[in-house]
């Protein structure tokens, strides 16, 4: 490495990051606190910037929890973590400004005294959010609530997954998923989610955020095609009479709607109409 070298490698190091914490007991003045750090700063310097800018009781003993979205965990780090490298892990929508509403966020928990975390902040997630996330961790038992993701269920076994499935297909909800495929179980009678609201609606969604449903995986096929200019594929597999036909024209019917943009057009009807001639055998 030559000298230049070395020195870019050193400001790469010292560029400036703002950490917004939001610290357990929220201040008048502001829900969060703005922390200036580099790849250099741990979580202990963290922390005394945030005791010294929001005036806190210095006697009492502080943690940086990490927040992240995926899992729904809360990560304590040591004194010694950088808390921008965790940052730079995150999505880039989040890395900037890094809002609660995101999902990842820097928490200040206090200790107790006996070295476990006050969990203060616990209390503004709903008590839905809350209790999911003790099931999920094995601090409560698994109630007969359903999961819209098979990955989600504590205790996974066929009996539970089977369940699930049954549980969720009694509410019509026909579609769960497991990680990004998708089930979907035949219902053998008009469900009123096919229309164009509904189109509407997962168009350029992140997969998992809405309820699972088939124009969820069009929608992300279709933009994956147009953000990374790659053919797609969509696998459609089940035993005879499962739904794969019907699955097929929904898909269909998503993708021309979305690349229509809503305008009705003859594509729809060409492609369906060569669904029977494909399907001789
Ligand atoms: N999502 C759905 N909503 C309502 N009815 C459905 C749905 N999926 C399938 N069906 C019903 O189930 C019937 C059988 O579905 P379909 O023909 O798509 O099965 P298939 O898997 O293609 O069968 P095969 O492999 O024998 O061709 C359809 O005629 C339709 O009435």
């Amino acid at each position: 490495m030559s000298l230049k070298d070395a020195d870019s490698a050193v400001c790469q190091t010292k560029v400036a990051y703002n950490l917004h914490v939001y610290p357990q007991l929220s201040t008048e003045s502001a829900p969060y606190c703005k922390v200036t750090a580099t790849k250099d700063t741990t979580s202990s310097d963290v922390i005394k910037d945030v005791i010294n800018i929001l005036n806190l009781d210095v006697s009492k003993s502080y943690v940086l929890v990490e927040v992240k979205e995926t899992g729904g965990e809360e990560w304590v780090l040591d004194t010694n973590d950088s808390p921008v490298h965790r940052v730079l892990l995150w999505p880039r929508r989040a890395q900037d400004e890094h809002p609660q509403k995101d999902g990842y966020y820097f928490l200040l928990q206090e200790r107790n005294t006996d070295g476990t975390i006050k969990y203060a902040q616990m209390q503004l997630l709903s008590k839905e959010t809350d209790s999911r996330r003790l099931v999920e961790r094995g601090f409560l038992p698994w109630q007969q609530e359903d999961f819209d993701d098979l990955c989600n269920i504590p205790n996974l076994t066929e009996k539970t997954l089977l369940e699930n499935l049954k549980c969720r297909f009694l509410k019509h909800k026909i579609y769960t998923y497991a990680g990004s495929i998708l089930i979907a179980i035949n219902p053998f009678k008009f469900l009123p989610i096919y229309n164009p609201k509904y189109v509407k609606l997962y168009e350029n969604h992140q997969l998992g955020k809405l309820e699972p449903h088939i124009f969820a995986i069009a929608d992300v096929a279709y933009h994956t095609m147009l953000k990374k200019h790659v053919n797609q594929c969509i696998v459609i597999s089940g035993e005879s009479g499962s739904g794969k036909t019907q699955s097929t024209n929904f898909l269909i019917h998503c993708l021309t709607a979305l690349s229509q943009k809503g305008y009705a057009s003859g594509v729809e009807r060409t492609i369906l109409g060569a669904g029977p001639v494909l399907e001789v055998k």
